[in-house]
């Protein structure tokens, strides 16, 4: 866990979803679009977002085969200042001077991780604050391994290790809890993270074409009515002529399970106001948050201590 403190108070804030297109194998192109439209979803909104967020994978192209290839030594301490400067990694440094350019909080996705001490891929989240620091690092702990005959058979595990660490990180305006994509399939992690103090979970994500209209919006619902936080995913645009097909409709989802933001399929800057009385009167009206029964399901309790 990276933060023990107690959380910020809720406070309102605008947050924008970049469903990012053209995500193609030249890495430079796919760092320059990026960059490109941070800087646009910053500009084009009458209020300036607060919290701008990339898709999964943004810097190279999805699947395990690409992953090594892509991959980029970070080499970030959780709780040790991290000198952008002297970062290996192209894809920090740019988001760290976007970050910094625009003054604004920006989860950048994910992008492949190299760890050169133990050979080891990780599929791996960077968080930057307003003055482009690299503030926390979420490397998906759950690996997509699936296999629905006839459909899609995916194993992240051929080529990438599962991180180990649940991580939230605290900005002026909210606790944010951060997962990648099927991690969002794990209840137990939203449940700690929100326990923790988390009152919105974010998830960079690239469902597909099967399990997407199925699960996409479902999970996001389930996390946030059990939880009664705001939970958001934000996808890839979908790319018919790339080796994965992500399902896109990045989406945002207040503490009633209500979807309140959500793109189709193509190329999309979306912006949802978080309103922060809704989280408070979900949890007055239906208050589950203060009926856990913990006495009854102790290792409940215990894993969110
Ligand atoms: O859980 C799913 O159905 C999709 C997950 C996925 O695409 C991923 O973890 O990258």
């Amino acid at each position: 866990m990276s933060i023990l403190t107690r959380a910020p108070v809720l406070k309102p804030f605008t947050l924008a979803l970049i469903q990012l297109g053209n995500i193609g194998d030249n890495k430079a192109a796919n760092l320059k679009h990026a960059r490109e439209m941070i800087l646009r979803a910053t500009r084009d909104h009458p209020k300036k977002p607060d919290l701008v967020v990339l898709p999964e994978c943004f810097n190279s192209p999805y699947g395990h085969v690409h992953f090594p290839v892509y991959a980029e030594k970070i080499g970030y301490t959780p709780g040790q200042a991290y000198d952008v400067g002297t970062s290996e990694s192209e894809s920090v440094k740019m988001l760290s001077e976007v970050a910094k350019e625009t003054k604004t909080w920006l989860i950048g996705g994910s992008i492949p991780e190299r760890d050169t001490q133990k050979e080891t891929y990780y599929n791996t989240c960077t968080v930057y604050n307003p003055q482009g620091d690299l503030v926390a690092l979420h490397r998906k702990i759950h690996l997509f391994d699936i296999d629905i005959p006839g459909k899609i058979t995916f194993k992240e595990s051929e080529s990438l290790t599962g991180g180990n660490v649940i991580n939230m990180f605290d900005t002026e305006f909210a606790r944010i809890g951060l997962g990648i994509c099927y991690d969002v399939r794990f209840p137990e992690l939203a449940m700690i993270a929100a326990r923790k103090g988390a009152q919105v979970l974010i998830y960079p994500g690239a469902f597909n074409l099967t399990t997407g209209p199925l699960h996409w919006e479902l999970l996001q619902r389930a996390r946030a009515n059990d939880n009664q936080v705001f939970v958001s995913m934000c996808s890839p645009a979908r790319d018919l002529t790339a080796g994965y097909h992500a399902w896109g409709h990045s989406m945002v989802v207040n503490p009633l399970g209500e979807v309140i933001a959500e793109a189709d399929e193509n190329e999309r800057i979306i912006y949802a106001g978080i309103d922060a009385n809704i989280l408070e009167e979900t949890r007055k009206g239906i208050p589950v948050t203060t009926q856990r029964r913990f006495d009854v399901y102790p290792d409940v309790s215990a894993a969110a201590q």
